[in-house]
């Protein structure tokens, strides 16, 4: 089979190549100077010259701060470029594996974990532009599995972990958020799911939303408290603040726990809980 990775050379997309490289499949690794999501008519000539049977895009506008500036950009590569991808395999009647996010959810004041069907309620720019993304989806009418996940980190690019353990190393004081809950997700570890999901094909007749994050829930301060625990850097004093302590452009999910229930049940997959491969992520830091 062949499979269209976009953006891959992100987070998810990296962990993808990880957990692929043994696979007899022929995975196709693109970034934006390969294939460029936005152009329609790029990703139609590279799905049909490549024979693409599955696209699996890990491709998006991440910034959440600076969405908020840039709106049009965001949407255009959140939104419009994922109905590029989604028309181009409902043309070649295959199937799309999108990532979504937590934070479509989070502007009415919940505190029950998220389901799939749970109405899209999102607080910023980047959040309401993942959502049109999935719409864009619906409407195309192509096969599609969608996972949305959360507060992703790795061992590679820019993310919390490793901001984390620069500042936790570095400064005597930090001041970190506690009143917006979630649950951090290693990227490896969402990875490896769709890795499986397509090297056994269980993703066939399966489409739809779901919800990946790792097991447990937490505050950033307390996602905070544990990268520095576990990484030894004890000098620093980290102290909860509130959000608007932590000034922002954007206001972001007070609460925006994801429910796994469906993806638990429909692939019959056990989850890692989030400090056991944040152990896992921070010793492979180290050993770089
Ligand atoms: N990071 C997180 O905390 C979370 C992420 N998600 C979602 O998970 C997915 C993967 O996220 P993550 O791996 O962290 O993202 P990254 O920001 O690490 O990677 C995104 C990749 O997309 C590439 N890209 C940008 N523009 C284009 C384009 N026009 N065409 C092709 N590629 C492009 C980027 O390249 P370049 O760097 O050169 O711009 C980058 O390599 C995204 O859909 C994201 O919304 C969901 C929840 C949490
Ligand atoms: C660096 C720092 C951040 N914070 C706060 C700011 C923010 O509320 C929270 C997390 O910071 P980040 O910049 O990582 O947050 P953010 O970029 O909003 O993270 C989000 O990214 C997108 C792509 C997603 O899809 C989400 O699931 C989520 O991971 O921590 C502090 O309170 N103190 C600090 O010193």
């Amino acid at each position: 089979m062949n499979i269209l990775v976009t953006g891959a050379n992100g987070q998810l997309g990296t962990c993808l190549r990880n957990s692929s490289a043994g696979s007899a499949d022929n995975y196709i690794f693109t970034d934006v100077t390969e294939l460029d999501i936005t152009d329609a008519e790029a990703v139609s000539r590279m799905v049909k010259n490549n024979d693409i049977n599955l696209i699996v895009n890990c491709a998006a506008y991440t910034n959440v701060d600076k969405a908020e500036d840039d709106a049009d950009f965001a949407e255009l590569l959140n939104a419009k470029a994922v109905r590029n991808l989604a028309e181009a395999m409902k043309a070649a009647d295959g199937t799309l594996i999108h990532i979504s996010t937590d934070y479509v959810f989070g502007k009415e004041p919940y505190n029950i974990p998220c389901r799939e069907d749970q109405r899209g309620t999102p607080t910023g720019v980047y959040g309401e532009t993942k959502l049109h993304g999935e719409q864009a989806i619906a409407q195309s009418g192509v096969k599609a599995l969608i996972f949305r996940t959360a507060w992703l980190y790795s061992e590679y690019g820019k993310n919390f972990v490793k901001t984390m353990l620069g500042l936790t190393s570095s400064k005597p004081e930090l001041k970190v958020v506690f009143d917006q809950v979630g649950t951090p997700t290693y990227a490896q570890d969402l990875a490896d799911v769709i890795y499986n999901l397509v090297e056994y094909r269980t993703y066939e007749g399966n489409e739809g939303i779901y919800h990946y994050s790792n097991e447990g829930v937490c505050s950033w301060y307390d996602f905070t408290k544990m990268i520095a625990e576990i990484a030894g850097n004890t000098d620093c004093d980290i102290q909860p603040c509130h959000s608007d302590e932590f000034p922002s452009k954007v206001r972001r999910p007070s609460y925006s726990v994801l429910d796994k229930t469906k993806i638990k049940d429909t692939f019959k997959i056990r989850i890692p809980y989030w400090t056991d491969s944040l152990k896992t992520c921070i010793k492979n830091l180290k050993e770089e």
